[in-house]
């Protein structure tokens, strides 16, 4: 493998997406590879032996896996670019910022997968757990402009990638997440304003037809 940075990925993924925006972020150049998840190229499975799944960073031929440990990683590989820190510097901050950002893995990225992939009363619980769970990071939010502070950062990065899903989310769900969370939504649209998000983002259009394909394959329509 050559020298430099390789993405393995796939357009929708928005596991995917955190690490295509944490190197936008950055400002790093790197080749882009999309992976066809129903037929894994021999490159994935070499470098992601243990889950074979995406993203994975591959820097200068050693990959790296998870994407929130692929942000760190960059975030402390190129700290010395332009933008600031993704995680804070103190401890404890950066503690909160790795706690919040795994609760966005736990209970949101579950509560929004079942969102499009139950019906009836599976799919309301779904609908309350997803709820429940934004409200909580909205009010960790507060008044901040992002959960970085005054900056993006971690958090920011790990959760802003699901608002393409969000339009997804809302039709299967037949609800709006700027009804129940005001706020959060207008955090969604700070953060669009930025370059490194607008363009690390899939299209929520897109994003919809993908889920559509995918619940006429299960049966679901
Ligand atoms: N915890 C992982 C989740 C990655 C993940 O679930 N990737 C999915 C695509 S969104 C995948 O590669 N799935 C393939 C498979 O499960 O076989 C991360 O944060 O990177």
């Amino acid at each position: 493998m050559a020298d430099g940075v390789v993405l393995l990925d796939t357009y929708f993924s928005m596991f995917g997406m955190r690490a295509r925006l944490a190197l936008a972020e950055k400002g790093i150049e790197y080749e882009y590879k999309e992976e066809n998840l129903g037929d894994k190229s021999p490159i994935l499975l070499e470098m992601n032996p243990v889950h074979k799944k995406i993203p994975v960073l591959i820097h200068n031929g050693k990959p790296v896996c998870e994407s929130l440990i692929i942000v760190q990683y960059i975030d402390e590989v190129w700290k010395d670019n332009n933008s600031p820190s993704l995680l804070p510097s103190d401890p404890y901050q950066k503690a909160q910022a790795r706690f919040w950002a795994d609760f966005v893995d736990k209970k949101v990225y579950d509560a929004g997968r079942r969102l499009w992939t139950t019906k009836g009363d599976e799919l309301e619980t779904a609908k309350k757990d997803f709820i429940e769970a934004l409200k909580l990071l909205e009010a960790e939010l507060g008044k901040k402009p992002y959960f970085g502070g005054e900056n993006f950062g971690f958090v920011d990065v790990a959760l802003v990638t699901y608002s393409s899903w969000f339009y997804a989310y809302e039709t299967c769900g037949n609800f709006s997440v700027a009804e129940h969370c005001p706020k959060l939504m207008e955090w969604v649209k700070r953060c669009m304003e930025k370059e490194s998000v607008s363009k690390s983002l899939a299209d929520p259009k897109k994003v919809y037809d993908f889920v559509l394909f995918l619940r006429k394959k299960h049966g679901l329509e």
